[in-house]
């Protein structure tokens, strides 16, 4: 049996779905920043949705044809592009990581600021030459984007695979730089380390399945608007 890829999506209407919509929105940060936005643009989730100690997955919001689920950060695009949600949220840096062809990312949200960097412990930042270097071990949590972002100087990037704490990587030996994101710079500083490169500024983007957008375009076109509208208005 051929398993689905993002390539192929499965179809994520099953008969009681029937017309209803998916957004994807991330846990965490960009979740608690999210709030006034979704408020703007109508959408309120059932009460529990904001509980984080609730197990539920997806919740009901006031528009009877809408959904939200809740999904780690990370996960939020490898839903859409597989079609499980028609809509998400989610960082660019994620995008950026994931590449997927599936997804169309029409609207920048303007939350959730901040940059993918690398970053080197002070004690060297500065004393060797970056252009001469032919290999780097690299810990982070965006193997893609560290990969390419080396490779395009010809430097072969052999990459420590975290999902968190990627600072403390070179102080304990397990790579020489990182590549993660910066915000205030606190964190780098906190751990010895300094930002020597930013890769790509990131800010939250609503992402939509392209397949989705043909198929659903009337219900689809309508939650864009009502996005775009949201940020038009003036913040209160
Ligand atoms: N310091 C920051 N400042 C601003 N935005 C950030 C910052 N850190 C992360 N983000 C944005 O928020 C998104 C989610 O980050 P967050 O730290 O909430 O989740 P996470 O740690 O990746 O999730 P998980 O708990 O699943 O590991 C990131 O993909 C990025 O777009
Ligand atoms: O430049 P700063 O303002 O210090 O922000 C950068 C930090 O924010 C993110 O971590 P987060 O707080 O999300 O924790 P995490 O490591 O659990 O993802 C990121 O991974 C950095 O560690």
């Amino acid at each position: 049996m051929d398993l689905p890829t993002a390539a192929t999506p499965i179809d994520p209407v099953t008969p009681e779905d029937a017309g209803t919509i998916v957004l994807a929105l991330p846990k965490g940060r960009i979740l608690a920043e999210l709030g006034p936005l979704l408020e703007r643009t109508g959408i309120r989730p059932a009460d529990d949705f904001r509980d984080e100690d609730s197990r539920r997955l997806r919740f009901p919001t006031n528009h009877p044809a809408l959904d939200v689920v809740r999904v780690r950060p990370f996960d939020v695009a490898t839903f859409v592009a597989f079609g499980g949600a028609h809509l998400g949220i989610c960082g660019a840096d994620v995008l950026m990581e994931f590449d997927y062809p599936e997804i169309y990312a029409p609207l920048d949200l303007g939350l959730g600021r901040c940059r993918v960097s690398v970053a080197e412990p002070v004690a060297v930042a500065g004393a060797d030459d970056a252009k001469r270097w032919s290999r780097v071990s690299v810990a982070t949590k965006y193997p893609n984007i560290a990969r390419r972002h080396f490779a395009a100087r010809g430097v072969q990037a052999e990459v420590v695979h975290l999902n968190g704490a990627m600072e403390l990587a070179p102080s304990l030996g397990l790579a020489s730089l990182i590549v993660d994101l910066v915000q205030t710079g606190s964190t780098l500083k906190a751990n010895g380390l300094v930002e020597t490169e930013v890769i790509a500024p990131v800010t939250s983007r609503l992402i939509v399945n392209r397949t989705a957008l043909k198929t659903r375009s009337e219900a689809i076109g309508a939650w864009l608007a009502r996005f775009r509208a949201a940020l038009a208005e003036p913040i209160a």
